[in-house]
């Protein structure tokens, strides 16, 4: 294996529940991985064996090439972890915050101003250095939790449950987050209930289920996942025999209804020369959407398996 994140055959058990049942999985560099599965499933055992605080009953974890039972402090260094209960130090300021976080991380002494300034600007904190973390508003908060996971510049992020308690608002500006970190080459596992908002960014899922990894493993997901097949069409009015005219055009109707055609592309063809065929055909096009796989439709068809 080769991956930025290798599990294998990883077993954990509490005293009396074993949590995880012999997970295996990897993650490449620069995914998104969400890390989906119902309450009880075992997201936030993984994550913290991942994490290198808990240590596996059974199997190995390599992160960043580094085993986490061998080198926990090495895989520390190269990790961001925030828990799905995050604590602040209420007291501190911002700057205060982010400095203890990088120091605590290892950042030497005469780079860890230039970190608190990199992750504060990071989440966009900057007009809040000098504020008190306990002022913050929970969106502000969750931005000052994440700013203090990523001041060491780890190279793999994990996020537990980085949602719950947020309004759309903040949730937007989380997911902007996520896909910037991403852009800049992190590799993210993120965990959630919302399989909307994973949508966002996830290039691929992972779903868990009663301790063992649910149908195909790590599949593809999200952004990344259109089904560029499969279009859907609404027409400004249709005519009686829409159906006719589309499969004159050479693609298959695969239903109307109404003012609306899900239209299936030959192999090969690009969905804008379609538009191009359906105007010059004298429809009145009024949307035109490539259908896309929604990480939905994924979970529910691993769901289903
Ligand atoms: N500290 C603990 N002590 C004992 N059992 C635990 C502990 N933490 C979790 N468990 C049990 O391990 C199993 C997996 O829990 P875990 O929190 O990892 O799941 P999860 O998928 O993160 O759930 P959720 O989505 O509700 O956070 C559950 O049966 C849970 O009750």
């Amino acid at each position: 294996m080769s991956g930025m994140i290798e599990v294998e055959g990883v077993v954990y058990d509490y005293p009396a529940v074993r949590a995880l049942h012999g997970v295996s999985f990897e993650v490449q560099a620069g995914a998104v991985l969400a890390l989906v599965g119902p309450n009880g499933a075992g997201k936030s055992t993984l994550m913290r064996c991942i994490a290198a605080l808990d240590v596996p009953t059974e199997g190995t974890i390599r992160v960043a090439g580094l085993d986490v039972e061998e080198d926990p402090r090495g895989v520390h260094a190269a990790i961001g972890y925030l828990p799905d209960f995050f604590g602040l130090y209420e007291e501190l300021s911002v700057r205060k915050a982010l400095t203890y976080a990088a120091r605590s991380r290892g950042v030497p002494v005469s780079e860890t101003a230039a970190a608190v300034e990199m992750a504060a600007a990071r989440v966009q904190l900057t007009d809040r250095l000098e504020a008190r973390a306990g002022e913050l508003s929970r969106g502000l908060k969750q931005r000052l939790a994440i700013a203090q996971t990523i001041v060491h510049q780890p190279r793999v992020l994990l996020l537990d449950e980085p949602a719950a308690g947020l309004d759309p608002e903040a949730r937007r500006s989380l997911s902007d987050l996520i896909l910037s970190l991403s852009k800049d080459g992190m590799t993210i596992v993120v965990s959630s209930h919302i399989l909307a908002e994973l949508e966002d960014y996830s290039t691929q899922m992972l779903m868990i289920r009663d301790g063992a990894v649910a149908g195909g493993g790590v599949v593809a997901a999200g952004s990344g996942h259109r089904d560029g097949q499969r279009v859907e069409v609404t027409f400004a009015e249709p005519p009686l025999d829409l159906a006719e005219r589309l499969e004159k055009l050479g693609v298959t109707v695969e239903q109307t209804t109404g003012d609306t055609a899900t239209l299936l592309l030959p192999e090969g063809e690009d969905d804008s020369a379609l538009l191009g065929k359906l105007i010059a055909a004298g429809l009145k096009v009024r949307s035109f959407q490539a259908a896309r796989k929604t990480l939905e439709d994924a979970y529910l068809a691993e769901v289903a398996r």
